[in-house]
């Protein structure tokens, strides 16, 4: 890739570099380590030419870390958020503070039912220390939830975690490097959604924080936030039991007995409507009434009647999606809505009906798809075609102007572009596709997304390595309820043509949206006999809630 493409890379550099031909060959690959280390890579990690070292300037230069998390803005919102946090929020921020302040170890887990501001509260607490010049570190587990933080970035990223963490994984951070300077400089650090994460993972982060910090004290004695919702999705373990899954939550770690539990409790996301609040903690709690094999009953309200005529999924699409063919150019309607299911094929089924009624001229981008080692030709190209596993975008890419999309890789996640980030299309090139980002701090920002080569994890079981050349998205009109964690959606579809199977994800997908008056369900699984009304199965893993 160097060799072919450093000609267009550094043609700029070239022009304003003209004298020498060692400057622009350096600024080309400043410029990629730029992004590479957003990512947590480097160039020294590719056989390309390397950095040369700076000769010893008289004034040692700030790290590169440094001076981007000084550089990170507080949004005015944030500064007011300060004014506007309830009773338990505001208990919260003055306790964290204390710690901060008074510069004494502190290790909190903020846990709070979906909607309840736990996010509103980090974004209050990271203005706050910001704005008085100190550094505050803010991550999450997903993509996603990071970029809804001012400065956010994956933990993954954040704190250099291997990718395959476990029980022995020591050091993952150079004690000398930049992010561990980063990490004994921050007065605060934030970390969203950990009970998506894999305990192994957060005692790695302990290990090297302790060595960094030269302290035995748990986390190296920061004031380190964790926070999260372990009635939503817990880590997932391919293929694992319910006690696998269990195991490999954060409550099973030596860590979560040591951690100063902060309850909020009060639904803001849906605080117009207390009997939807109420009814939400009860199914997330695995409190609400079951008829039998966790069966509960929905509120009529919220139903998708199903007539005798015509697609079932029409008359949800008509609910969530309605006057599409007037409404479809407003950035605000397309935003405020979104179908959930469980299953990519329910999805991809969804978002082929909805794209054939979304106004416009459709765009068709065909992959390029290949099986990497096979020299026998075993797999033929017609047969790759037919294959879409998880987290890759379709062989046929059908687009429009202005329908939602979704990101399916990190790309930039200094600029927002993260794997779930939400976009509108905007423009179709040959090989570039232009959108505008739609969710988080990064919304409005209009992007350019390249066609990449992609590929399926490697526990997705395929006999080969598979290789898909495609634009890195799928359309958004649908998506799994996973995906939809940590955001607010006004208006929320839930499509269940069979009954949730695994953990907090029929809770997930209702506390998505704001009243039971703009959340509805399409049920399509049998009644239960002698029962009246319309059920639907809620799992929910008590022997992980009760360790709360
Ligand atoms: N004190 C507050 N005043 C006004 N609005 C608030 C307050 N706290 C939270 N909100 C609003 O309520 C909604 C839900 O808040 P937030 O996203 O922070 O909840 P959460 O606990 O992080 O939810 P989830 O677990 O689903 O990610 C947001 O729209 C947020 O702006």
């Amino acid at each position: 890739l160097w060799d072919t493409y450093y000609g267009d890379m550094s043609e700029d550099f070239q022009r304003s570099h003209s004298s020498t031909t060692d400057a622009p060959i350096q600024c080309t690959l400043k410029s990629i380590n730029y992004y590479l280390e957003s990512m947590g890579q480097s160039v020294d990690k590719y056989d390309i030419p390397q950095i040369k070292q700076q000769p010893l300037q008289t004034e040692p230069r700030e790290c590169r870390e440094i001076i981007e998390e000084m550089s990170v803005k507080v949004p005015a919102e944030d500064v007011a958020a300060q004014s506007k946090l309830n009773q338990e929020q505001a208990e919260a921020y003055n306790t964290i503070l204390q710690r901060v302040n008074s510069e004494t170890p502190g290790l909190f887990f903020v846990d709070g039912p979906g909607g309840t501001g736990k996010t509103f509260l980090y974004r209050a607490l990271l203005g706050k220390v910001r704005s008085e010049g100190m550094i505050a570190l803010a991550s999450a587990t997903s993509g996603v939830a990071a970029a809804i933080l001012p400065g956010g970035r994956t933990a993954h990223s954040r704190f250099a975690i291997p990718l395959q963490a476990d029980e022995t994984t020591m050091k993952n951070m150079s004690k000398q490097g930049g992010g561990a300077k980063l990490i004994r400089q921050a007065k605060l650090i934030i970390w969203d959604e950990t009970p998506m994460a894999k305990r192994h993972i957060i005692e790695t982060v302990d290990r090297n924080f302790r060595d960094i910090m030269d302290s035995d004290i748990p986390l190296g004695g920061k004031v380190m936030v964790f926070g999260g919702d372990f009635r939503q999705v817990l880590p997932v373990v391919p293929k694992s039991t319910r006690a696998e899954t269990v195991n490999a939550s954060l409550v099973k770690s030596y860590l979560w007995p040591l951690m100063e539990k902060i309850q909020l409790s009060t639904n803001m996301r849906a605080r117009a409507d207390t009997s939807f609040s109420n009814f939400l903690l009860r199914v997330g709690n695995g409190e609400e009434t079951t008829i039998k094999d966790n069966l509960i009953a929905l509120a009529e309200q919220m139903i998708v009647q199903q007539t005798q005529h015509g697609n079932p999924e029409e008359n949800l699409i008509r609910e969530i999606f309605p006057d599409l063919q007037q409404n479809y150019r407003s950035t605000d309607y397309i935003t405020e809505r979104i179908i959930l299911a469980s299953r990519n094929e329910f999805v991809d089924n969804l978002n082929e009906i909805l794209i054939g009624k979304f106004p416009g001229e459709t765009k068709t981008y065909i992959s390029f798809d290949s099986a990497e080692d096979d020299t026998n030709n075993y797999y033929q190209e017609e047969y790759l075609n037919t294959l879409t596993p998880n987290g890759l975008p379709p062989h046929r890419l059908v687009l429009k102007e202005n329908a939602p999309i979704m990101l399916l890789r990190t790309l930039d996640p200094s600029n927002g572009l993260c794997n779930g980030t939400r976009l509108i299309c905007r423009g179709f090139d040959k090989n570039i596709i232009h959108a505008e980002i739609t969710t988080g701090q990064y919304a409005t920002k209009q992007v350019f997304i390249p066609r990449i080569q992609l590929s399926p994890p490697e526990n997705e079981g395929y006999p080969f390595k598979f290789i898909r050349k495609q634009f890195p998205i799928r359309l958004c009109f649908a998506m799994t309820k996973n995906r939809a964690q940590g955001q607010t959606i006004p208006n929320v579809g839930l499509y269940l043509p069979q009954h949730v199977f695994s953990h907090g994800q029929l809770y997930v997908a209702l506390s998505r949206g704001i009243s039971m008056a703009t959340t509805k369900v399409l049920v399509m699984t049998e009644k239960p006999e002698r029962y009246k009304g319309t059920y639907t199965r809620n799992i929910v893993y008590k022997e992980v809630l009760g360790e709360i």
